[in-house]
């Protein structure tokens, strides 16, 4: 797969404040990427960087073969879809799709009836067929969603940014709308860069997902790697599917104010030092019951649980005071109930721990 964009040693401060601080990725082509990170991480600004709306005090960006440093927004061949959709209200949804096509300041397009027909193909492409005439005011929030989108691709853009593309629907519609970006990106070919704060949106929607922490890239990989092998604690925190203790290792063991655990093989170089353990790889059992060979067996005080679905996730307190989650998947194990402030055993098997030393 070849690489659409490039950026190396992007810097990028407001005034004193450093947004981005070195940051370096490629994009591979043709491909859905989402870019994840905390509030305040920089990911609208290294958007707004790579479309130009930001110029950079230092770095290179290239994209699709060409250093676009110089290059004017309106001349990059990439597209920019906002969250809240920025669609004219007095305009039908044709209107709205067709503006772009017909105002956009390079090579704009005059004829009215290629105007129109670009205009339904996207329609089509989108599935919004039969709305053409409707104005945007009277449609719903995923049809909007839509709208925003294909008045972007019909310009024909080589990549496409979105920021929190799904941040004003309801939880419904957002879970809906990831199959359909998902689907409507692969019938153009071009590669999405999808901004979002969920940790799920991004791990089920990205094929590569970014994360942005502390103005850096702190990882980049795909669904998989990324979720079970996180780089660092402050990434693995902000998958917030992991227990973690701070601490130091010492020979064999991780030492931490809960306790001392035995180091099993998955040590991780990370100048953080941590020992982290994923919700979804801990047992519950009766206070008492010993660790199996290659386990590791904590005590801990039950709290209370949350249903989710097609999971319970329990809190328990453990002897210094810190809380420590259990994910339990439905499909696995009917549902139990615990003694509230009962001493429970947890246990897990220290080859699924990640001690980061
Ligand atoms: N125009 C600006 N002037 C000054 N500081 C800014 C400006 N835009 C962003 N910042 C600062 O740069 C940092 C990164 O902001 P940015 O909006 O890129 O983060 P973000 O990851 O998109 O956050 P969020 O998820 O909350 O939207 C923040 O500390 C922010 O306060």
């Amino acid at each position: 797969m070849s690489t659409v964009l490039q950026l190396s040693n992007v810097v990028k401060s407001y005034g004193d404040a450093v947004a981005l601080d070195g940051i370096d990725l490629f994009l591979p082509d043709d491909s859905y990427v989402s870019l994840l990170g905390p509030s305040g991480a920089g990911k609208t600004t290294l958007l707004r960087v790579i479309a130009g709306f930001e110029t950079p005090e230092r770095g290179a960006i290239r994209f699709a073969g060409r250093d676009i440093g110089g290059v004017a927004p309106y001349e990059r061949e990439i597209g920019f879809v906002f969250q809240n959709f920025a669609l004219f209200p007095h305009l039908t949804v044709e209107k709205n799709i067709a503006f772009g096509l017909e105002n956009r300041k390079n090579n704009p397009v005059t004829d009215p009836q290629i105007v129109r027909r670009k205009a339904r193909d996207m329609i089509a492409l989108v599935g919004l067929t039969g709305l053409e005439e409707r104005a945007v005011t009277q449609i719903s929030g995923g049809q909007k969603q839509r709208v925003a989108l294909a008045r972007t691709l019909v310009t024909d853009p080589k990549m496409v940014l979105l920021d929190e593309p799904l941040g004003a629907l309801d939880a419904n519609l957002r879970m809906r709308m990831r199959s359909e970006l998902r689907s409507i990106r692969e019938r153009c070919g071009v590669t999405f860069l999808h901004v979002t704060g969920s940790e799920t949106e991004a791990l089920a929607m990205g094929d590569t997902v970014l994360v942005l922490d502390g103005r850096k890239i702190a990882q980049q990989g795909d669904s998989d790697t990324v979720y079970n092998h996180p780089v660092s604690p402050a990434v693995a925190r902000f998958l917030n599917c992991y227990n973690i203790f701070s601490g130091v290792i010492e020979g064999l063991v991780f030492k931490t104010a809960a306790g001392v655990f035995p180091v099993g093989a998955t040590v991780q170089p990370c100048a953080q030092k941590a020992y982290a353990i994923r919700y979804d790889r801990i047992a519950i059992r009766p206070a008492g019951t010993p660790a199996g060979e290659g386990e590791i067996a904590f005590e801990g005080a039950f709290l209370a649980s949350e249903y989710t679905g097609s999971a319970i996730t329990s809190f328990f307190t453990l002897d210094d005071g810190k809380v420590f989650e259990v994910e339990t998947h439905l499909s696995h194990a009917a549902p139990e109930s615990y003694e509230p402030h009962g001493r429970y055993s947890l246990i897990w098997k220290k080859d699924d721990a990640i001690v980061y030393a």
